[in-house]
């Protein structure tokens, strides 16, 4: 409830797992640009696909953000016929592209991908249970995972701090929360304290982190908060993460829920469409003063 992040030990996610997404993204992202851009996002639509170094900029005050990623969405390890998730997905619809190589890429992908989503259905229950709601409360409105993964590599940062530039410009993310895997021991990861000041969230080996996104905070009229975060890699390794931002399904009505409205506390948002809202955010990002917009 207060500014910050958390994190998570003994989540139950395989550390093999982990190893073979890492090392799939990490071979994916030595490729040549020209074989990445087959898939750029741009022309996949809906957000998916590659995205190149500097293609972003997360806060509008800054040029771009330092680093070449790849996303994907729902979708099933092994297709089921009448895949009711997809078909529903409302304003954020579409497949993904995959790469041909590396040839486990998509495997280990969708493997952490589902696993993380689990870690993911066990936080709304307890996010649930802390705001006094039945601890099924978030089950029906998250069916379809409107869950997006980002596969991020920033590489080594040299230039000026104030060129505008960072390896992600300060920003709160869009969804419910973040479930963070970050290259342990590599500190990129930075938040905005209630002070308003930059503080380091460590790579702890082990762990995930956690943060609170918008479409949370909208949804609990700022109950919990979401938290402004940015990363700088001035390590000078190059440094991976994965994102995953886990929302409520797309045809959701977000508006502040009963319990947490009061005549003290009066809703602060507008009702919105999940999938309408991250959709704008998105554009945000991608399509405003980027290199490439
Ligand atoms: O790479 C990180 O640690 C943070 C990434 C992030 O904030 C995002 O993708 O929204
Ligand atoms: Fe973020």
């Amino acid at each position: 409830m207060n500014v910050g992040f958390f994190y998570i030990r003994n989540h139950g996610i395989p550390q093999e797992t982990i190893d073979k997404v890492v090392s799939a993204m990490k071979v994916f992202f030595s490729l040549p640009l020209e074989t990445k851009m087959k898939l750029y996002h741009r022309e996949v639509g809906n957000f998916r696909g590659y995205e190149p170094v500097l293609d972003s900029n997360a806060d509008p005050a800054n040029r771009g953000d330092l680093h070449e990623g790849f996303e994907i969405g729902w979708e099933e390890l092994v297709p089921k016929e009448n895949d009711e998730k997809r078909a529903n997905a409302g304003a954020m619809a579409g497949t993904n592209a995959w790469p041909s190589e590396p040839a486990e890429f998509r495997e280990s992908c969708l493997n952490y991908y589902h696993a993380a989503i689990g870690v993911g259905k066990v936080l709304f229950r307890l996010f649930a249970l802390a705001l006094d709601l039945p601890e099924t409360y978030f089950d029906d409105k998250t069916r379809n995972s409107a869950a997006a993964m980002r596969f991020l590599h920033y590489p080594p940062q040299t230039g000026p701090e104030d060129d505008g530039i960072l390896g992600i410009g300060a920003h709160s993310d869009f969804e419910c929360f973040t479930v963070l895997w970050q290259e342990p021991d590599i500190q990129a990861l930075q938040l905005l304290n209630s002070e308003k000041r930059w503080i380091e969230a460590p790579a702890i080996p082990g762990t995930l982190v956690v943060n609170i996104g918008d479409q949370l905070a909208r949804w609990t009229n700022d109950v919990f908060r979401s938290t402004v975060h940015r990363a700088i890699n001035r390590t000078g390794v190059h440094r991976h993460s994965i994102p995953l931002f886990f929302g409520t399904d797309y045809l959701v009505q977000v508006e502040p829920m009963p319990s947490c409205v009061s005549p003290e506390r009066p809703p602060k948002y507008e009702p919105v469409a999940a999938g309408d809202y991250v959709r704008q955010r998105l554009q945000d990002v991608y399509y405003r003063n980027t290199t490439f917009s």
